[in-house]
């Protein structure tokens, strides 16, 4: 690794805290040091089940992959899906430098080739490295597609890259576990500061300290750097009247933004209006959004006006406008560069004031390619993007929100805030999220009826793709063989058995002593052997 970009490293693991900036220091640094065409970090779930890319960067820029691209582990007979490189490394924390992935056998690469349609390259040579901390445990791979391709050379890295490229990925293993700690002391520490603020008043802080301002209007949660980046961007432009495109996949807060582009404008004391432009047919839609006059159709007995002039002097957010219909869309873009309506059945053109915010989750490129969007409205609309990234991209807002969507769920059902066990929190952290924040809210709210009014959130509580192959098939036999004597090697597969046991019981002893057919005190002998103890949230028993 050069000297530059080792303290580029150093600067980034130590003042970010934010693992979203390490993770693309770790990039950059892959890439300046192969020259090659992509590299990428996947992250492994909390259980080494899946991977799920976090971070990708394809000659330089970043790559937004589709929603729910992700290396499975096991096959479906639950053995170690060793044909599939990435789950290999996992699997036995070996590196992988291949030269020519043409000439390999034994590995499948369905998943690179498909990798390669999206990004719109050839995969020739590739190397994979786990990352890996406390000497045994792999949190994810750092993966480089052809190296040297930027000296027209693809080929295997030499061994003295390789040996670099070992330093990186280890480097890089221990700082985005550290941050992911200093995450969780945060919520801790937040926790504990919202149990204080409920204690009884006369023990609370002295009176005449200012309570902390809201950090974000009307609940928009997050401080990652890209959701700080879109509050900016929204800061520039709310005021002005130019149109916006909130861009992203399903449930990463696209109507959320437009809410808070429309409260950050000066429109803000007017109508904000929303329309999906994919919930109804093109008719229906037409007439909604311009409204008809009399006798326009069967059925139209009145004239009726449409979304945009109720939107008159405030803002019309046109949801999935992607999915609008090619012959409407004619119609929107005059609006946007008139602002003028013609409702349906009428020869008049009205005026009207609205500033128009669309979002779609779909690729919009893709659809003027195809012919089914128009490449004069998506300039006219595409003029300040406003890009929300998936969540698995920006890890560190997920303790953020979690915070929020069970504080304001207990707040509104009138209950204490339950608490999250840090395994539940850590296997939270770790899923890839393809429905992205919807789906986290969803599966708070399914942890919190599961685990009972404010009782404590547990791995239990957490639906079984995130916790459930532990509790439903019981553990696996360890992916990686740790090194050591028989004797050790054996005596960590005892631990990590009890343990799971222990988790499936909810840490009942004389259960755990039943169902392993041992008796209660070879149990507690065994957890007291091996220092296992009961994570925080789940009763004593
Ligand atoms: N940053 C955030 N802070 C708090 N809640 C959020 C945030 N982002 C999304 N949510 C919540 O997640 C859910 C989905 O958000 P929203 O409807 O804005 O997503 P979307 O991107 O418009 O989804 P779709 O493309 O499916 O329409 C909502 O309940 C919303 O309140």
């Amino acid at each position: 690794m050069v000297l530059g970009d080792l303290i580029e490293l150093t600067v980034a693991m130590t003042a970010g805290v934010k693992v979203e900036a390490v993770m693309d220091q770790v990039i950059e640094s892959a890439l300046n040091l192969t020259g090659a065409e992509e590299a990428s970090i996947f992250i492994l779930d909390a259980f080494g089940q899946t991977l799920h890319r976090a971070c990708s960067r394809h000659r330089g820029y970043i790559k937004a992959m589709p929603a729910g691209k992700q290396v499975t582990l096991y096959g479906a007979d639950q053995m170690p899906n060793l044909k599939e490189p990435a789950a290999f490394v996992v699997s036995t924390g070996t590196t992988l430098n291949l030269p020519d992935i043409d000439k390999v056998i034994g590995y499948d690469f369905e998943r690179i080739r498909e990798d390669d349609k999206f990004g719109g390259l050839r995969t020739r040579a590739l190397v994979i490295l786990p990352l890996t901390i406390q000497s045994n445990r792999t949190i994810g791979i750092l993966q480089v597609v052809n190296p040297g391709a930027s000296h027209q050379t693809v080929s295997a890295v030499s061994e003295t890259c390789l040996r670099q490229l070992h330093s990186l990925a280890g480097l890089a293993a221990l700082y985005m576990w550290n941050a992911r700690l200093l995450e969780d002391t945060s919520r801790l520490k937040r926790q504990f500061d919202r149990h204080l603020a409920e204690l009884p008043k006369q023990i609370r802080k002295p009176p005449g300290r200012k309570s902390p301002a809201p950090l974000r209007p009307k609940g928009l949660i997050g401080e990652s750097p890209p959701i700080e980046h879109a509050i900016e961007l929204v800061g520039k432009a709310a005021c002005s009247t130019v149109p916006i495109l909130v861009r992203g996949e399903t449930g990463t807060g696209k109507e959320l933004m437009a809410s808070f582009i429309h409260q950050s404008s000066d429109r803000t004391g007017k109508a904000f209006v929303v329309q999906n432009c994919a919930a109804l047919p093109e008719a229906l839609l037409e007439s909604e959004l311009f409204g008809h006059v009399r006798g326009a159709f069967t059925g139209a007995n009145t004239s009726k006006l449409g979304l945009a002039h109720e939107a008159h002097g405030g803002t019309l957010f046109l949801d999935e406008i992607g999915d609008m219909p090619l012959a409407l869309q004619a119609k929107v873009l005059r609006l946007l560069q008139e602002g003028e309506v013609r409702r349906v059945g009428s020869t008049k053109t009205e005026k009207v004031d609205v500033r128009i915010v669309g979002a779609t989750n779909i690729n919009l490129e893709e659809q003027i390619a195809a012919g089914e969007f128009r490449q004069d409205l998506y300039y006219r609309l595409n003029v300040f993007p406003i890009l929300l990234p998936p969540l698995r991209e920006r890890p560190s807002d997920i303790p953020l929100l979690i915070d929020h969507f069970l504080r304001s769920a207990a707040q509104k059902a009138g209950h204490p805030v339950p608490v999250l066990a840090s395994e539940a929190l850590e296997a939270l952290l770790c899923w890839g999220y393809p429905g992205n924040v919807r789906e986290l809210k969803n599966i708070l709210d399914r942890a919190r009826l599961m685990a009972g009014p404010g009782f404590p959130i547990g791995l239990a509580h957490l639906p079984p793709e995130l916790a459930g192959a532990r509790y439903e098939a019981g553990n696996r036999v360890p992916v990686l063989i740790p090194d050591g004597d028989l004797k050790t090697i054996v005596g960590q597969y005892e631990a990590m058995v009890i343990e799971a046991k222990m988790r499936e019981v909810n840490w009942n002893k004389t259960n755990a002593a039943r169902v392993l057919n041992v008796s209660r005190r070879t149990i507690i002998d065994k957890l007291n052997r091996y220092n296992i103890t009961r994570p925080e949230g789940f009763e004593r028993s």
